[in-house]
């Protein structure tokens, strides 16, 4: 039998997630719906994807694809190496909406039922690690409490919780904090990178707001409008990341320059002024 690169590849070469030259549309009663256009590209194990760009440009419905619950009208998605046809346990998904919890369990109890389904646990294995994952949000008061009990903040932090306790192979995050208020949705963000930094969880971050982008992300893809198609991919550096940082401002004004196509003035920021091209903005590539 000869060599075949797939097959013999070693596993660690196989990306968690590949999505090749996907393109998804709708068919509606008003016509075809080209919501994203032959939009490729990979995530590493440990890597997150941050996909930014402006409303209605698909970004949701990728993630939705990745999710399983959308076919490809042409191009493959598939997860380490396998094409994706159905959701499943090893794709854990956090939404924006509040109401993603079971409302007739508790928070331990959401967290614990799919640890049973997805990790095949039993009940006092699952409970245990539920009620740790509780804590390690900021929820180990709160472990026997209903949905309806909670602010929106801690049902995030449950339904963060619940989808890192299952260790997907891949986090997918839809704009998990979009309907939180500026405050809790900064400390969220911090949050939820340090859950990332500790467990090395690969994540697909789906998000409109380029500071998040930055904050969460280790790389960046950028929309463009309707239809989505890749416009532009940045690796975010350590430096970046810090908030405040010299390199965080040179991204986030390079990044603004390729949505907006000028400089966006800042005058909260402080940060008004600054060279129009990021020097350590580490672009991968521009296209189109
Ligand atoms: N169920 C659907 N049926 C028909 N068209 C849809 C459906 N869902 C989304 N679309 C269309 O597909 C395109 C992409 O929508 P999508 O929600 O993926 O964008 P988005 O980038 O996530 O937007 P936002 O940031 O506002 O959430 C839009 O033109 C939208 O109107």
């Amino acid at each position: 039998m000869g060599w075949s690169p797939e097959r013999d590849a070693p596993a660690a070469a196989v990306p968690p997630l590949s999505v090749e030259r996907v393109t998804l549309r709708y068919h509606t009663d008003a016509g075809v719906v080209t919501a994203v256009e032959d939009v490729s590209f990979t995530i590493a194990a440990g890597e997150r994807l941050a996909l930014l760009g402006p409303s209605g440009c698909g970004k949701s419905t990728l993630l939705r694809a990745v999710g399983g619950f959308l076919k490809p009208s042409s191009g493959e998605i598939r997860l380490r190496g396998v094409p994706v046809r159905t959701p499943g346990p090893d794709r854990m998904v956090v939404f924006q909406e509040f109401d993603q919890l079971l409302p007739w369990r508790t928070v331990a109890g959401n967290i614990a039922f799919a640890l049973r389904r997805a990790r095949r646990l039993g009940r006092a294995e699952a409970d245990a690690r539920a009620r740790e994952w509780a804590g390690r949000v900021g929820l180990g008061a709160f472990a026997d409490a209903y949905p309806h009990t909670l602010s929106g903040g801690m049902k995030q932090r449950a339904a963060i919780a619940r989808a890192f306790a299952v260790q997907p192979d891949i986090l997918l995050m839809d704009e998990p904090f979009a309907a939180l208020d500026a405050l809790s949705r900064r400390r969220m963000q911090d949050e939820l990178l340090n859950l990332c930094e500790e467990t090395g969880a690969t994540c697909l971050f789906v998000t409109h707001a380029i500071d998040e982008a930055i904050h969460v992300g280790t790389r960046i893809l950028v929309l463009t409008p309707h239809p989505g198609r890749v416009g532009a991919e940045y690796r975010v550096s350590d430096d970046a990341r810090e908030r405040g940082s010299a390199a965080f401002g040179a991204l986030e004004t390079e990044i603004q320059q390729r949505i907006f196509g000028t400089l966006a003035s800042r005058p909260a920021s402080g940060r008004e002024g600054r060279a129009a091209h990021a020097p350590d903005a580490q672009v991968i590539a521009h296209v189109g």
